[in-house]
């Protein structure tokens, strides 16, 4: 569970509770807690100088190899998640200006990324690609080192896609623990992939990448962003 969740299970939760130990609780028993999860997006981060120029650069490696992305242990699994990827695109121009963000995006967020290492990729999404709902953070030991998800996205102008909106869920929680609930009933934002925007949030936000349509199918058409995460260093590499 979200630990934002969790914190606010237990502040509602206790609330409802000690209220319904006294007299019959007056809050439904379907009542739903729906808490919109925190965003930082920054429009037209770099310019349109040094984000044309990324741009161009990431559609010359879209010309090339891409790997197809994977999920946790470098799985791919393509009914979960269907993108092309290059782990090894440099774009030290969007690192160095995430720097420059990064103190008023950590206070917003109520992260601390203190000698936190940058890790990121390339990601492609063309015709029919997507990535189904997940957090960032999680299973793998990698995963758990994530603090703080950034994503910086380029395309060509006009826009030569359509979907592929960042969907970040809400936090969902029955106000009543013995409420069920499925996952059809949670609620969202979509936030547009716009060329030159960046957003941040928790790793543990709920979030999917809605399918794309791209109908020249040409790699440069594509929804290009670079995605990764401030992380904890590998103690296991000191
Ligand atoms: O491209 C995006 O908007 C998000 C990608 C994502 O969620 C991920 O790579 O973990
Ligand atoms: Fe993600």
């Amino acid at each position: 569970m979200l630990r934002e969740a969790t914190a606010i299970a237990a502040a509602a939760g206790g609330l409802v509770h000690a209220d319904a130990r006294a007299t019959r609780s007056l809050v439904c028993k379907d009542a739903f807690w729906r808490l919109p999860v925190t965003v930082c997006r920054i429009t037209q981060f770099l310019g349109e100088q040094v984000s044309g120029a990324l741009l161009e650069r990431a559609i010359a490696v879209a010309h090339g190899t891409l790997s197809p992305s994977t999920i946790d242990d470098n799985q791919v699994v393509p009914d979960f998640r269907r993108s092309r990827s290059d782990g090894h695109f440099a774009a030290p121009e969007v690192l160095a200006a995430i720097n420059e963000v990064r103190p008023v995006v950590e206070h917003t967020l109520g992260v601390s990324c203190q000698d936190a290492e940058f890790s990121y990729s390339l990601n492609v999404h063309n015709d029919g690609d997507f990535y189904k709902a997940h957090q960032d953070a999680g299973r793998t030991s990698f995963a758990s080192r994530r603090l703080l998800t950034f994503v910086y996205y380029l395309h060509r102008t006009p826009r030569p896609f359509t979907g592929g909106a960042l969907r970040m869920f809400d936090v969902f929680l029955p106000l009543h623990t013995e409420t069920s609930y499925s996952w059809e009933d949670r609620t969202w934002q979509d936030w547009e992939p716009e060329h030159d925007s960046i957003v941040f949030f928790r790793p543990t936000a709920w979030h999917e990448v809605r399918p794309v349509s791209c109908p020249s199918k040409q790699p440069a058409d594509s929804r290009f962003a670079i995605n990764g995460w401030l992380c904890t260093p590998d103690s296991t590499n000191q």
